[in-house]
């Protein structure tokens, strides 16, 4: 019998093809003779996995017919080791040896057990020599090798059903990719272009990263597609919105804990930082992180090293950080609210995505994108959108940007039953869209009538708003539409000019 080791080696591997040969070599070895092969029990019969052995290459891969005879197949079906003389044993299938020119004289085969009890295969060892018989035969021995077998066994089959589940997680991660494909970044607009080709760049370097733009512009798949595009797209891409969540939760859950850090703490957690290491780090939001925490961010960032609340020492991590805000950072610092130091340390690579207003070439491709893919999602025919309902969603503001043009899309299908949208169909607000001008600096109230409508369009109602707030919209957008001529702004408004400067005065509107 071989030492020891031999055993162990074999035991290791997780590749069943080499397992089979060894486990093969194995027998053959210990029984000293050189034709043997390894079935297991398929779909349409007995399928040949491994053969060894001058001749045997052409065994490899065959299937024998469950109603042939076959040793191996009564092994299979009777779960019991048995030797057959090859020439009288009815059992034993003569055409699988027609072409070689050396036949085998007597066959010795074992079934292959898993722990269960149950049979998954057989493997046999054959004699060829004409003269003197080469296969031990005698019980005890046998008895030895059938535990031999049934260790090799459950190591093959173990083997075996973790290549099943390393194919199936092959097969998830590419499902899982034909989804995010479906995450199709789409723009044609030379703003947006530029966007791209920076991602394209800055994905080749490992620099932090701070995206900027209004909420809704696509600083979220970005930053994704940054990190897809980068060398660190096989390993993590985790996200933390840091807004919407107390400040100790999210120290906690972007460093981590001890357990016995503080009451409730009965389990050591992994942070944000380390779970990602050698991946991306996103935080979203990054303009509402609290200055305690952005002074941590820092040292992550000066140091490549975190940690754990409640832990003495740091751990080494290697991540790249994207940040994004829709918050002016510059103007947080002269507030007071976000921390100089750590906006130039972010702000290696800046990437400011533009508003859709400001790559109107994008809104019809984008609307023909989403109407069709959410159009497929609810199993409804796509539908055309008029010419000139497309020229009333193209002069919309889309102030929610692609974020409400989506919605839109998600609305308009569910809206309208004909094939064709028109006109008529379009809510009020885009019909109509006094209250889609933009001063939020000069009108800071009037932001208070943006969001509603814009998530649910069909929401919209004037009744949500108060008199002052229509005001506000309606002066604001004949100023806008009339490039800020007040006096033609107060034509269109049929009132006298120093009456609309005096509600512009009162409203505290101005350019
Ligand atoms: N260029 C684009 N192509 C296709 N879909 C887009 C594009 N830009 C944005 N979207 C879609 O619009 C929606 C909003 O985008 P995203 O969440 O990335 O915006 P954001 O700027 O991160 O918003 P917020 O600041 O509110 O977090 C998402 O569903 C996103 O898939």
């Amino acid at each position: 019998m071989p030492p020891l080791h031999f055993y162990k080696a074999i035991f290791e591997d997780l590749d069943p093809e080499k397992l089979q040969k060894n486990f093969l070599g194995l027998l053959l070895g210990i029984q000293n003779v050189d034709r043997g092969s390894v079935w297991v029990k398929a779909d349409e019969g007995y399928l040949c996995l491994e053969a060894s052995g001058e001749e045997s290459h052409q065994v490899r891969g065959v299937v024998l017919p469950f109603d042939s005879p076959s040793v191996v197949g009564w092994v299979i079906e009777n779960g019991e080791m048995t030797v057959a003389e090859a020439h009288k044993d009815p059992r034993h299938h003569r055409e699988i040896e027609s072409t070689m020119t050396r036949k085998s004289s007597r066959i010795l085969c074992f079934p292959l057990i898993l722990t269960n009890g149950s049979v998954y295969g057989a493997v046999e060892v054959m004699d060829t020599a004409e003269q003197e018989e080469k296969l031990k035969l005698d019980r005890e021995y046998l008895h030895l090798l059938q535990h031999i077998v049934d260790i090799c066994a459950i190591a093959l089959s173990n083997a075996l059903s973790f290549t099943d589940k390393l194919n199936e997680n092959i097969r998830l991660r590419q499902a899982l990719k034909d989804l995010r494909s479906q995450d199709k970044i789409i723009g044609q607009s030379n703003n947006f272009l530029q966007v791209i080709s920076m991602v394209k760049n800055y994905a080749s370097t490992d620099f932090p990263v701070l995206i900027t733009g209004e909420s809704g512009t696509g600083k979220d798949l970005i930053a994704t597609e940054l990190h897809r595009q980068s060398a660190r797209r096989e390993k993590a891409f985790l996200v933390q919105n840091c807004s919407a969540i107390p400040d100790t939760l999210l120290e906690s859950e972007l460093f981590g804990y001890k357990k016995g850090a503080f009451t409730g703490a009965d389990r050591n957690k992994v942070g944000l930082f380390e779970a990602a290491h050698q991946g991306t780090v996103f935080l979203d939001e990054i303009g509402d992180m609290p200055l305690n925490l952005q002074a941590r961010i820092l040292r992550v960032l000066q140091n490549q090293e975190v940690k754990p609340l409640g832990a003495t020492t740091s751990r080494k991590v290697d991540v790249r950080l994207i940040a994004a805000t829709n918050k002016d950072l510059k103007e947080a610092i002269g507030q007071g609210k976000f921390r100089e130091d750590l906006f130039y340390r972010l702000n290696v690579l800046p990437l400011h995505v533009p508003p859709l207003r400001e790559r109107t070439e994008d809104i019809s491709l984008m609307l023909e994108h989403f109407l069709y893919r959410e159009a497929h999602k609810m199993g409804l025919n796509p539908k055309l959108i008029s010419s000139t309902a497309l020229q009333k969603l193209l002069e919309y503001p889309w102030r929610g940007n692609v974020r409400e043009l989506e919605n839109f899309a998600k609305y308009i299908l569910a809206a309208v039953t004909g094939n064709t949208i028109y006109v008529r169909d379009l809510p009020e607000h885009i019909k109509n869209p006094i209250f889609g001008l933009s001063h939020e600096k000069e009108t800071p109230k009037a932001q208070s009538i943006e969001p509603v409508g814009l998530e649910d369009p069909s929401l919209f109602s004037f009744a949500d708003f108060n008199w002052e707030e229509l005001d506000r919209a309606y002066i604001s957008f004949l100023l806008e539409k009339n490039k800020w001529n007040v006096t033609r702004s107060a034509h269109d408004a049929g009132i006298k000019r120093s009456t609309f400067d005096s509600r512009m005065k009162k409203l505290g509107i101005r350019r």
